[in-house]
């Protein structure tokens, strides 16, 4: 690491899932230096984070979202990540109550207000049925599980297991769901690119919704999530050809400004 450069960074959290934040309209951040995004992501030696996030500029939107899991490869959408970026750049002037952006998995459209950032997430198509679980992507692969005592459910063992065993190299995050009554859902995450239990993942808090949803666990098109870090709602609607107009709400906070040698 160069060891002479300062870098401001912010960090923010929705639902306890937790990120740097970096502005790189400049284009001065290092993008290609995997070791020193995974060092900033680190809880012990750097600033800790599940990921890192670039706002840039944009030749036709408002911003450009570059994400960063913790392990410092660039990972696949970022729900939670998106909504906190939206109050982010609200923050910095770039928007004001409404944003469209550009992300790894195209177009996003998002409206913010006061701490609550409701982001569109894209369509979802393809759902496949497995002997006891669900496999669909909502900007990022995501597998859905029904489990009994989710609270004492180990996680992090049969999240890893799932990933790697079930589906390789490349993997998926794994999601474990137990329903609390009418329309509301708790929901736990390991997270792939993390590779640990987080406390809330947004891309799959929209997987469960609408996996609850087409398997008629459901059958409102406004689901609750209750996450270990807090409460999420997903809305969408349904027709024969799929999910569409999937929005995913909920609080997105700044908590606080940082400069970091590297
Ligand atoms: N925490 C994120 C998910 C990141 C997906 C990432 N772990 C990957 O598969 O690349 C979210 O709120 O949607």
């Amino acid at each position: 690491m160069e060891m002479n450069r300062v870098l401001t960074f912010y960090k923010y959290q929705g639902t306890g899932n937790d990120f740097v934040m970096i502005d790189n309209r400049d284009n001065s951040f290092p993008k290609d230096d995997i070791k020193l995004v995974a060092w900033l992501c680190d809880r012990r030696f750097g600033i800790g984070a599940d990921g890192l996030i670039l706002l840039e500029e944009d030749a036709t939107m408002d911003f450009n979202m570059v994400y960063y899991n913790a392990d410092g490869k660039e990972g696949s959408m970022c729900g939670n990540g998106g909504r906190c970026l939206v109050a982010f750049a609200k923050f910095l002037g770039v928007i004001s109550t409404e944003a469209k952006f550009n992300a790894v998995d195209g177009v996003h459209s998002a409206t913010i207000k006061g701490d609550i950032v409701e982001l569109q997430m894209g369509d979802v198509t393809d759902i496949s049925e497995k002997p006891n679980a669900y496999f669909l992507n909502t900007g990022s692969p995501h597998h859905v599980q029904l489990v009994k005592g989710l609270q004492d459910f180990d996680v992090f063992k049969e999240g890893s297991k799932l990933r790697y065993g079930v589906y390789g190299q490349k993997g998926s995050n794994i999601n474990f769901v137990e329903p609390l009554g009418e329309g509301t859902f708790a929901v736990r995450t390991y997270e792939r690119g993390v590779e640990d239990e987080t406390l809330s993942c947004g891309t799959g808090v929209t997987a469960v919704a609408i996996a609850m949803h087409k398997s008629g666990k459901v059958s409102s098109d406004v689901v609750n999530i209750e996450a270990q870090g807090g409460k999420l709602q997903v809305r969408f609607s349904v027709d024969a050809k799929g999910y569409s107009n999937v929005h995913l709400k909920g609080p997105a906070t700044q908590v606080f400004k940082g400069e970091v040698k590297c």
